[in-house]
């Protein structure tokens, strides 16, 4: 089928963000209907809640299948950075992943390129995987330089990390364009397109092997519909899903959905 994640038997990896939504009462409901879920063979789910619930989700899903991540952190230690939350912090609570770098924070709150690599450097360096989320405006995808933003972000946010650090991280591509209530999602030639390339991106950086390691998932108004089908596509190692997956039962039924075609694949 494919030169991508299935056929290799690398995990497929399907999580999602609960943004700013379930507070420590309705994250630690949910962590406990997650808790002694079996994940399908050759998947690797995925939550990252709010850092008010942090620490009790991670506490929960400890002994679970499913890995818990942080929604951004700084790249500092510790020091005068008001409201901001460090590697050690995060780690701390427990957390395996932590997500940097996606377009709402790019959008909304000043995250750049610079603030991306110098988070993504102290992520590894503290023993997190980054989340590394790029992606292109509808302006940029018009325009047709899609491609070029996209390798500069991937670029710019490894440039500096070892050969033993960078199979470390994740990459998501999430085209801005595709996510939220107001996205249409991505349709699978372009994201096969966009996989392809930022694999070429990887190799240029880190070198045909190291690059091969590297998962890239997909997100942006994935659904129980459409998110099996982003997963057989050469180059694209899981999805990364918002609104689809904030009920657990969303969650579940998307896993499902896209084990299915992963036990065939590995069956085939
Ligand atoms: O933002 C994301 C996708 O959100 P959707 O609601 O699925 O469009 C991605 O980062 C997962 O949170």
């Amino acid at each position: 089928m494919k030169g991508g994640s299935v056929m290799d038997h690398k995990p497929v990896w399907v999580g999602t963000s609960w943004k700013m939504n379930k507070g420590p009462a309705e994250a630690i409901t949910a962590a406990r209907s997650l808790e002694l879920y079996n994940a399908p063979p050759d998947i690797q789910p995925f939550v990252i809640p709010p850092f008010t619930s942090l620490k009790d989700v991670c506490t929960i899903l400890h002994n679970s299948d499913l890995l818990v991540g942080a929604q951004n952190m700084h790249w500092d230690d510790s020091g005068a950075w008001t409201g901001e939350i460090s590697p050690s912090m995060i780690r701390e609570c427990g957390a395996a992943l932590v997500e940097i770098g996606h377009s709402e924070r790019r959008e909304h709150f000043g995250e750049t390129d610079w603030t991306v690599n110098r988070k993504v450097r102290a992520a590894v360096r503290h023993g997190l995987r980054p989340l590394v989320c790029v992606g292109d405006t509808s302006d940029e995808y018009e325009f047709g330089v899609s491609l070029e933003t996209l390798a500069r972000q991937t670029k710019i946010a490894l440039h500096g990390l070892s050969a033993e650090e960078l199979p470390h991280v994740l990459i998501a591509y999430e085209p801005v364009w595709a996510i939220g209530t107001k996205g249409r999602a991505a349709d699978k030639d372009c994201v096969a397109g966009v996989h392809a390339h930022l694999r070429r991106a990887l190799e240029g950086i880190a070198g045909e092997e190291i690059a091969a390691c590297i998962p890239l998932l997909y997100g942006g108004s994935v659904t129980l519909d459409n998110a099996y089908g982003y997963v057989t596509l050469p180059n694209v190692d899981g999805v990364f899903v918002g609104r689809a997956a904030w009920e657990v039962t969303g969650f579940k039924a998307i896993i499902d959905s896209i084990s299915i075609v992963v036990e065939r694949e590995v069956a085939a």
